[in-house]
């Protein structure tokens, strides 16, 4: 370990720096959360695949035995009925405390933790939008998202800055999930300590204060954003946040309400008891959160929505052929792309769009050839029509990508295992053609 890091936790833990490097010697902390799109805790610990203790930091999470393995390829994963995240990460959205119809802006997103977290708070009523600078980043998840069933949320891939203003006093909740240098990650990413210093600390604090300055103009008045790190360098966590109401007398810092973790540092304007650090003697690897809100009115940006067309012949045909009702819902077709969603679509001005709504499939020689998303949506789930449960085998079948001799209705069909959607496929009557995603197969 960086002895120049080490002299510094020295400095900020005091007498706690001993429990501290007990730490190190133990294997990182690792955990899981229930999708509540999906189910609902005790049903997902009920199942018994793996031993779970519920998390200090979030109702929906659980910690886990750290030397279990190969959780990301379990069915129940596949379906995305729950992800897989370092139990104190969850710690961010429980204070930032997403409620059903909030409008949330997530701002440094992928891979997703937070921002699924966030999807499944908000529900169908809320909606998030998802942003990632980097692209190869942004995919993921986009990837991500479309497991766990999102439905209501615009994935964008931009800098804040090009972002922000065009939602200036939009939205309810904001999260900033800073980029850092990721000292509660040392355990985890070898790399987070090689690119450790003083300068690049330094460096990092620089970047948050200037995402948090283009954050801060998405929230309404009364709007709550939440800042958040992996670090524990004061630079990058209670400093930022000071030089940070230092500029912006229209925000307050709040308390963050919460019993886990430990209060954070007094540092000018930063009240340290109402900010909450999480170091790795408090079952989490290590995260630092402050809340604030906006106390002054934020002009409103215009948002443009999408204006609905008739859809085509073979468009409505399949959504009748597939779906029970789609009468509530919005449809957005775009180079033969076909999107759904409960919300209107919307529409931003040179901003790459990765994805919004459910990738419901592609028109293709007159006729839609649906997509893996529409059918692992937990919007859509209880409207499909057709429907074929697996038994392990043929699952197993499945999963390897081959066709399944089972007698079914011809034509697309969801493909379900204990209750819960694992793909799709399409039936000639006698054999069902595999469609489920080639980089989903296992070997
Ligand atoms: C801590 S990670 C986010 C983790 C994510 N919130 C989650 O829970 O899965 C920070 C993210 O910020 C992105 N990032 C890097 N530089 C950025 C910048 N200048 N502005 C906005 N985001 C940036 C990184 O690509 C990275 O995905």
């Amino acid at each position: 370990m960086n002895e120049a890091f080490l002299q510094r936790m020295q400095i900020l833990l005091k007498d706690d720096y001993e429990a501290y490097l007990e730490t190190l010697k133990q294997p990182p902390f690792r955990g899981l959360r229930a999708n509540l799109l999906k189910i609902d805790p005790q049903t997902l610990q009920q199942r018994g695949f793996a031993r779970l203790w519920p998390s200090p930091f979030a109702p929906e999470g659980f910690l886990m035995d750290s030397t279990l393995t190969g959780l990301g390829s379990h069915i129940y994963h596949r379906q995305g009925l729950f992800y897989m995240q370092e139990p104190s990460a969850s710690s961010a959205v429980t204070i930032l405390d997403p409620q059903p119809g909030d409008w949330v802006l997530d701002c440094c997103a992928a891979p997703g933790g937070k921002s699924t977290q966030i999807a499944a708070r908000i529900g169908q009523e809320g909606f998030l939008i998802a942003n990632e600078i980097d692209g190869g980043r942004a995919r993921v998840l986009m990837s991500n998202l479309e497991r766990l069933g999102v439905s209501e949320a615009l994935i964008t891939h931009a800098s804040p800055e090009q972002l922000c203003p065009q939602l200036s006093g939009l939205m309810d909740k904001v999260l900033v999930d800073a980029p850092c240098s990721g000292e509660g990650m040392f355990k985890k990413e070898d790399q987070a300590m090689t690119d450790w210093s003083v300068e690049h600390v330094r460096a990092c604090s620089l970047r948050q204060q200037k995402i948090l300055e283009s954050a801060v103009v998405c929230l309404k008045e009364q709007g709550v954003l939440v800042y958040s790190t992996c670090t524990y360098a004061p630079e990058e966590n209670e400093q930022v946040i000071d030089q940070f109401l230092r500029r912006h007398p229209e925000m307050e810092l709040l308390d963050c309400g919460v019993e886990f973790g430990r209060p954070g540092l007094s540092v000018g304007r930063v009240d340290g008891a109402k900010v909450r650090r999480i170091f790795p003697m408090d079952q989490g690897e290590g995260h630092f959160i402050a809340k604030l809100r906006k106390i002054s009115p934020q002009p409103q940006a215009r948002l443009q929505t999408v204006k609905s067309v008739q859809l085509p012949p073979e468009v409505q045909a399949f959504l009748k052929d597939q779906l029970k009702t789609y009468k509530d819902l919005h449809v957005h077709l775009e180079q033969n792309r076909l999107s759904l969603m409960r919300h209107e679509f919307i529409q931003l001005k040179k901003i790459p769009v990765l994805r919004q709504g459910i990738m419901a499939g592609e028109i293709v020689k007159n006729r839609v050839e649906p997509h893996h998303h529409f059918y692992l949506s937990a919007l859509l789930r209880d409207r499909l029509t057709k429907t074929i449960s697996l038994n392990e085998q043929e699952l197993a079948c499945y999963l390897q990508g081959q066709p399944l001799p089972i007698p079914a209705p011809r034509g697309y069909l969801c493909l379900m295992y204990e209750g819960y959607p694992v793909g799709f496929g399409k039936s000639d009557g006698t054999v069902i053609k595999n469609k489920y995603p080639k980089g989903l197969r296992t070997r």
